[in-house]
């Protein structure tokens, strides 16, 4: 297969993209987004969902902001090795094209009742404290790859604020985005924000690509 490398051009990311069936972008001149529903099966959803809660941990948000409800779902890295990681990985890779290397490993989220993730980029500020130790390796982050692994019974919406759009958590359903323009340049309007687990709890799993390929 070939590969549209880190994704900073994203005309073969889009094209590779649009390619698949089942795909909706998002009506807007400002930020390039999809959405696949059914992405993934609701069993291999039910294993995701098993490895977070072996493994999750307080998340942490690079540049800290000073407020401590910022972020607070639970992370979990997951293994490589694991046969139900390896079939996400190669399912993201036939639907984008992204080269591999350039990706950070498949992270979990687990969001309880009240938590969520405030409004925020995710690419790095490149002025902003932690720039250098987050993008000197590998560069900063191109293409952003989230699938819900459920759907909590209130809340956990994601919601795109400059753009108007709540997307609604769904078993199986991905969500991605260029997290800059057309023109390589970070894109404002990518702000986002998990909102507020209201009743249940939210499983993600998310995929950033980077500039340059991925070393720790
Ligand atoms: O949970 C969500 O809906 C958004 C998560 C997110 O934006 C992130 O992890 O960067
Ligand atoms: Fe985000």
């Amino acid at each position: 297969m070939t590969t549209s490398g880190s994704g900073i051009d994203e005309a073969p990311v889009a094209a590779s993209i649009l390619r698949q069936s089942g795909v909706q972008r998002i009506p807007s001149p400002k930020l390039t987004l999809f959405v696949r529903r059914d992405f993934l099966s609701p069993e291999l959803c039910a294993a995701l969902i098993a490895q977070i809660d072996a493994v999750r941990r307080p998340s942490t948000i690079a540049d800290a902001t000073g407020d401590a409800g910022f972020r607070t779902s639970e992370t979990g890295d997951l293994d490589a090795d694991d046969p139900a990681v390896r079939e996400v990985e190669a399912a993201i890779t036939a639907l984008t094209g992204l080269d591999p290397a350039h990706g950070e490993p498949l992270q979990g989220q687990r969001y309880a009742v009240g938590q969520e993730f405030k409004g925020h980029t995710d690419y790095f500020e490149p002025n902003g404290a932690d720039f250098e130790r987050y993008c000197s390796v590998a560069g900063n982050r191109t293409w952003t790859v989230m699938i819900y692994l459920n759907e909590p019974e209130a809340g956990g919406a994601t919601r795109f604020k400059a753009v108007d759009k709540i997307i609604q958590p769904e078993t199986g359903k991905l969500v991605c985005w260029n997290n800059r323009r057309p023109d390589r340049t970070m894109n404002p309007a990518t702000l986002h924000q998990g909102m507020k687990v209201r009743a249940g709890a939210k499983y993600v799993v998310t995929k950033w690509f980077r500039e340059r390929p991925w070393g720790w």
